[in-house]
Formats: C-alpha cells, sequence, structure tokens
C-alpha cells in the first residue's frame, strides 16, 4: 500500500513532476520543430519544379543536369529521415506523457560512493544538450536488472562488456500523467503486486501490452541473442504471444542499426489472429513486423490452387506428409539432369516462339554440377533475351508498319498512351518495336514464371501424386518445397527472424520446410502440445530435431504459469492435463470455482445457457466455444432470443466489439474472455486424447469464470 505522504512519497512525488514538466517542455519543442519541418518540406517542394531544369542541349549539360537531380534526391531523402524521426519522438513523449515510467533501480556501482537511481518506461528520454537519461528504455541493458529481479550483487550486459553492480532497491511505481498511484519495493512483497493488479481486470478485445509486468522466465524469451532456434513451449495463457510480441519490440531495438520491421515475419495461426495482436507493438511504439499464415507463406506464383481452409484440416487432413517425403523430393531434384526437363514450347496462338529444342540446347552448354536451380535461372534469362531478338527481327516486317498505319487514333491512343502523329523514320522505329513488344507480353510473364516447365508433371513423377485444384495444407506444402528446390526463388532469403505461434498445430513437413527454406532466419517457436487439435501436428521433441541441421544453436524454455486464468481455473486445466503428465504452476489468483454442472436433457441444457447468458454483466465479454462451426450455428439457432448474441464462423468475420458470442474452438486459440462456457461437455463427445486437447483448448479461454455443463454422463476427462 502507498506509504501516506511519507518521505519517501514526497521524493517520488516531486521527482514526478520534474521529469512530466521536462517531458512537457521537450513535446513543445519537438511541436515546434514538426512545424519548421513541414514548413521546410512545403517550401522543398514548391520550389522543386524552379530549382531542377533538364538541359539536355550536350552531354555535359544532361550530366549536370543529373547532378543536380541526386542532390535534391540526397536532400530529400534527408527531409524524410527527419520527418520520421521526429514522428517517432512524438509518438514516444505522447506515451510518455501517458505514464512516464513504471520503476525505479538504485544501483550501486563498485567505486561509487552513492548509489544511482534509474527510471524505466515504455520509451527512453533523455536530455537534449546534457544527455542525462532521465528515462531508461525497457529495452536498454539496465533495465534488465528490472526484469531479472535479483536484488544484492548482480550485473548487466553493456555494449562494453558485463557490468558488475549491486542492486539495492527494485521498485514498481503506478504513475498516470504526473500523479503518482502507487508503489511497491520488491523486497517487501511475496508475490508481484502490479501483476495481480493488471491480472484481476477485465479483458479487453485486443491483446495489451505487458511491459511493466513481464516476469523473469518471459524475459529470458524476449531478451534472448543468442540462439538460432528458441523453442518455448508453455501451457496455455502463460504469455507466450505476449512474450514474442515483445520479444519483437526488444529484437527490432537491440538490432536497431539493420533490422527493419519487414524482416521479421511473425506466422500468425489465422488472419482474425493479426488483428487480435495488431495494438501491442504500436503500443510500444514499433512498427508491426509482417505478419502471414502459413497458408499465405506456401503459396507460389501464379498458384490458384484452394488449400484446406482450417476447418477442413480439423475435419478430414486427407493427405499428411513426412519429413521422408520431403527428403525424397530432395533426391529427386539432385538427380535430375537437363535431359530430364519436362519443358513446354514457348507459343503464341499457332506460333512456336522458342522450342524445347532451343531451350534444350543452351542448357547442354553449361557444365553438368551445376545446380539445377541455376541452369533453368540461366535459361530463363537467355530466353529473355531470344524473345528480344524475335521481336526485333518481326519488328522489320511490313506488316507491322501497315498495322500501325491502319490504327485509328483512338486505338493507337489506347496502345501507347499518346496521339498519333506522322513522325520521323527514327520515331517510326521505336514505335514499331513498341507494338511488337506489346504483341508478345504476355510471354514475357510466361517466361518468368517458368511456364515453360512443367513443374507438375515433375511432382508426379517424384512422388506419384497428382495436384488437384484442392489440396492439403501437407501437399500444399511438399509442392511449395518441391517448387523452392527446383527455382529457390530469392525473396525469403531477407528473413531475419521469424516468430511462429502455435507451433504445435504444424506438421513434420511444414516445420521441415520452414528449416530448410529459410536457412540463415533466426527462429522463435511457440506452442503448447495440450492445445494441440490437428491430427498432423508435431510433438515437441521432433521439433528440436527437425531444426537442428546446419549447426543450429537450439535452446529450449518453458512457461509454466498460467496469467491469464484465476487460480481455481488454473487448478482445473492442471486436473486435466495431470492425465497427461502436464504441469501447470497455480498463480495466487482468487476466483470462483468452475461450474461443472449435469444436464437430463436437451431442454434444460438450452435453459441453462439462455440463463448463463443473461446473467453476464454487460461490460464483461463472454463466450460459449463449441466444437465446430456447425454446432456453432446450431446452438445459436437455439439461443436466437438472447440479446446481443453473436456467432462466429469464420476467421475473417471476428467481431471484436460484441460481449457476447459463440463461436468453434479452434477460432478461439490464442483468444481470452471474461468468460467461458465449454458447449456440452458429455462423455461421448469429450473423450478421445484429441477431445481433451479440445476442452483444455476451450478451458484455458477463461480469466474468471468457467462452467462446463454437459448433458447425459459427464466426460470421462472431467
Ligand atoms: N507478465 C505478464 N503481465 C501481465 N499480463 C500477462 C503477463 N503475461 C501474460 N499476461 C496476460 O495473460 C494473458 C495470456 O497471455 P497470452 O495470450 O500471451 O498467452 P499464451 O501463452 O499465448 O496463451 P494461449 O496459448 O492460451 O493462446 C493475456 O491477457 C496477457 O496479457
Amino acid at each position: 500500500m502507498p506509504v501516506s505522504k511519507s518521505q519517501e512519497w514526497l521524493k517520488e512525488e516531486a521527482h514526478l513532476k520534474e521529469i512530466y514538466a521536462k517531458l512537457q517542455e521537450m513535446q513543445i519543442k519537438v511541436e515546434q520543430a514538426s512545424h519548421e519541418e513541414d514548413e521546410t518540406s512545403r517550401n522543398f517542394v514548391r520550389n522543386l519544379s524552379d530549382d531542377i531544369k533538364m538541359n539536355t542541349n550536350s552531354p555535359i549539360d544532361s550530366f549536370e543536369s543529373l547532378i543536380e537531380i541526386e542532390a535534391k534526391n540526397q536532400q530529400l531523402a534527408q527531409l524524410k529521415f527527419k520527418r520520421e524521426w521526429l514522428e517517432r519522438q512524438k509518438d514516444s513523449i505522447e506515451k510518455l506523457l501517458a505514464s512516464p515510467y513504471f520503476a525505479k533501480l538504485d544501483v550501486q556501482y563498485p567505486d561509487e560512493a552513492s548509489t544511482e537511481s534509474f527510471y524505466i518506461g515504455v520509451a527512453g528520454f533523455s536530455d537534449e544538450q546534457t544527455h542525462e537519461q532521465y528515462i531508461q528504455d525497457w529495452r536498454s541493458p539496465i533495465a534488465n536488472l528490472y526484469y531479472e529481479n535479483d536484488l544484492g550483487p548482480t550485473s548487466y550486459e553493456a555494449p562494453m562488456g558485463q557490468v558488475e553492480v549491486d542492486l539495492q532497491n527494485r521498485r514498481q511505481i503506478k504513475v498516470e500523467k504526473n500523479d503518482l498511484l502507487q508503489f511497491f519495493d520488491t523486497a517487501t512483497a511475496i508475490e508481484d503486486p502490479m501483476l495481480l493488479e493488471v491480472l484481476g481486470e477485465e479483458s479487453t478485445a485486443k491483446l495489451q501490452d505487458i511491459t511493466s509486468t513481464i516476469q523473469k522466465e518471459q524475459n529470458a524469451i524476449i531478451r534472448d541473442t543468442k540462439s538460432d532456434v528458441l523453442i518455448v513451449e508453455g501451457i496455455a495463457g502463460s504469455g507466450k504471444t505476449s512474450t514474442v510480441l515483445q520479444r519483437i519490440a526488444f529484437l527490432l531495438y537491440r538490432y536497431r542499426e539493420d533490422l527493419r520491421a519487414e524482416q521479421v515475419l511473425l506466422l500468425s495461426p489465422n488472419p482474425m489472429f493479426s488483428k487480435y495482436i495488431e495494438e501491442v507493438l504500436p503500443s510500444l511504439g514499433e512498427k508491426n513486423p509482417r505478419q502471414m499464415t502459413y497458408r499465405d507463406l506456401i503459396q507460389y506464383p501464379g498458384s490458384k490452387r484452394h488449400i484446406e481452409t482450417l476447418e477442413e484440416q480439423l475435419q478430414i487432413s486427407e493427405y499428411t506428409s513426412s519429413v521422408e517425403a520431403m527428403k525424397q523430393l530432395e533426391a529427386y531434384v539432385s538427380h535430375l539432369t537437363p535431359s530430364d526437363l519436362a519443358l513446354r514450347p514457348l507459343v503464341k496462338g499457332d506460333e512456336e516462339v522458342i522450342s524445347t529444342q532451343w531451350m534444350r540446347e543452351k542448357l547442354a552448354t553449361l557444365p553438368e554440377d551445376i545446380a539445377m536451380y541455376r541452369k533453368l535461372d540461366y535459361l530463363r534469362e537467355q530466353m529473355s533475351e531470344r524473345l528480344r531478338q524475335v521481336i526485333k527481327e518481326e519488328a522489320k516486317k511490313q506488316k507491322w508498319r501497315d498495322k500501325l498505319e491502319n490504327l485509328s487514333n483512338e486505338e493507337y491512343n489506347q496502345v501507347f498512351g499518346v496521339n498519333k502523329q506522322g513522325g520521323k523514320e527514327q520515331d517510326l522505329d521505336k514505335v514499331v518495336f513498341q507494338l511488337v513488344s506489346r504483341h508478345y507480353q504476355v510471354l514475357r510473364g510466361k517466361i518468368q514464371h517458368y511456364q515453360w516447365l512443367n513443374l507438375q508433371e515433375h511432382y508426379y513423377l517424384a512422388t506419384g501424386n497428382q495436384l488437384r485444384d484442392n489440396i492439403s495444407l501437407d501437399l500444399g506444402t511438399e509442392f511449395a518445397y518441391f517448387y523452392y528446390l527446383m527455382l529457390r526463388p530469392t525473396v525469403d532469403r531477407q528473413m531475419k527472424f521469424m516468430i511462429v505461434d502455435e507451433i504445435q498445430d504444424y506438421s513434420e513437413a511444414q516445420l521441415y520446410y520452414l528449416a530448410q527454406v529459410f536457412p540463415k532466419t533466426r527462429f522463435t517457436l511457440v506452442g503448447d502440445r495440450y492445445q494441440a487439435i490437428f491430427a498432423q501436428g508435431v510433438t515437441f521433441p521432433r521439433i528440436a530435431e527437425i531444426f537442428k541441421g546446419d549447426n543450429r544453436n537450439i535452446r529450449q524454455l518453458s512457461l509454466l504459469k498460467s496469467y491469464r486464468s484465476s487460480g481455481p481455473i488454473s487448478r482445473f486445466m492442471q486436473q486435466l492435463i495431470s492425465q497427461k503428465q502436464g504441469e501447470v504452476e497455480i498463480i495466487n489468483r482468487p476466483g470462483k470455482e468452475p461450474e461443472v454442472l449435469g444436464f437430463k436433457d436437451n431442454d434444460a441444457y438450452v435453459t441453462y445457457l439462455k440463463n448463463w447468458l443473461n446473467q453476464q454483466a454487460t461490460q464483461e465479454r463472454s463466450v460459449i466455444l463449441t466444437k465446430d462451426s456447425q454446432e456453432a450455428l446450431q446452438v445459436m439457432s437455439q439461443l436466437k432470443e438472447v440479446a446481443g448474441l453473436s456467432a462466429i464462423t469464420h476467421s475473417s468475420k471476428m467481431l471484436f466489439d460484441s460481449h457476447l458470442l459463440v463461436m468453434p474452438i479452434y477460432l478461439a486459440k490464442g483468444l481470452e474472455f471474461d468468460n467461458v462456457l465449454v458447449h456440452n461437455a458429455s462423455k461421448e463427445r469429450f473423450n478421445t486424447e484429441k477431445e481433451l486437447n479440445m476442452l483444455y483448448t476451450a478451458s484455458s479461454r477463461a480469466m474468471h469464470t468457467l462452467s462446463v455443463p454437459y448433458v447425459g454422463e459427464k466426460s470421462s476427462w472431467l
């Protein structure tokens, strides 16, 4: 509890006011600088056309004009850089003004007489002139002491090396603007009081950042810089998603000189998940990384096949692959010779523009030991060049000139975007060349996208699988890998970090794909074996084995405490998974015991559901979780008269504002609600191990209350 107006309280209060005033001063300065910058940019643009006059009278004049343009370009880049910097400044000052800091460390350095105090906030803040650091960014080296929470002799990793210190006090401080609300010194607290307070709050529709209450075991994940592959197994609600998002913010700060947000890829389980987490990184002043689902990742250029949806994957998954099958593809490609290639001639209508014979002759000129993808790349370049030649030859023919002459003014304008005007002979050549190029344009695309190579045929020869229009995720993976092995598209290699959530839902073949296609990328893989609800999920020991190759440095960590759920709900989760030797550490947060009630028939059950929904407080978020989306619609139809209830049956249709929902468990993965009801947990519906995982996944969405009713006999897992 706050020490009422003690000396210490008054000191903290005075310090806060002082820093707040400095922040306000800085805000004014940055605003002014920003206005000035705007004015400079406007003038720059206004004068641009006067300043640059392209003079092409002589080569020297042209050259000088180009130099002038280049100089302007540089000025423009500088202006842009400065504006972006000011925007970032404005942004972080705004955040700090809302709450300047959340912690203070008293640190004793070995050779100094007195202790030094450091305040920690969501961003750093220092004096422009003296560079005195008033607030330390939570990602700075010294802030690690706060999260490590080791009082007494300890150390932190600074850019110059390890710094030994004595941490004399660690204070958690709650402030709002310039109001000091509370502070706690760690030495006096048994369990993190700020954490308990945050966890007791109502749920929010979107995930929030956890900067001020990151726990020690989470901090180890966030700040890991040594592992190539970091594998985190954590129970439901242990903060895996929150932790990896904080980790992204940490990495962008730590490697700020050469890591851009676009070089970090977050693979999310479904598009809805991206919406759920979209506010966390901006709240930390960072840009969101690239985000996509695994389905998006394995789509290759020009593919139009339908890859099974999440729901289809849950129910059928007709083709599952394996690491062995993926290795067979490697063997097939490594033994392939140019004479085996299934090539298609490049044709335009009836005309064969490039024959397969020509292609084979080109390939035959290459040394044998060159990798197949390089040979194909070389051939692609040669084909582009050949097409240019064909166009040049073709343009000499009279028929194109005739064609050009016969174009009406309107047609001409459509083709060339300018009006037709009888030109000089030299211009005419150019225009004819353009006309012929347009005629053959479609062939350029065909060359670029390797449509002259029958990849499907090769895939069939390698595996015996025909690619139909609808394919399973694993089959899509195999074909994407095959595409990669044959052609090695380059774009993916720029990815420096990849973060994969819900890793337990990936198959071995899918993980093998990631491990092979992104050899230079550093991975953070997080998941929970007890939330595996798809048929082809991987086991945790196998993940490390799959990623082991090429001297990758692998580290495995675990998170055992559920921060989402109250103590009684965590104990319920513990009981469920202890049947499979799972562990849960219980957090000391009081709450209601989960309700496991039996009903004789459906009518009584539906009445219970209606009562349950009607009882929920309007500001809280409550959900009924079903096994699939069809069931969600059935339940919805029985509960039509409940006001404000909505059913979600597709990941693109999430209603984040709605407070009463019915939805399938697989769509609720990763999300959380104040109150959860698991639809009819009867014996016949929750019987297998997969169904146990579903029951656990559903129950663990609950923060404050959980209800697990059943009709007839209850599930033997309960
Ligand atoms: N250190 C923390 N401080 C405050 N809240 C936390 C902390 N860690 C986790 N939480 C909260 O716990 C909840 C669960 O976190 P999160 O969704 O990241 O867990 P998860 O392990 O990804 O869960 P699941 O596997 O069930 O999807 C969130 O509300 C999050 O804000």
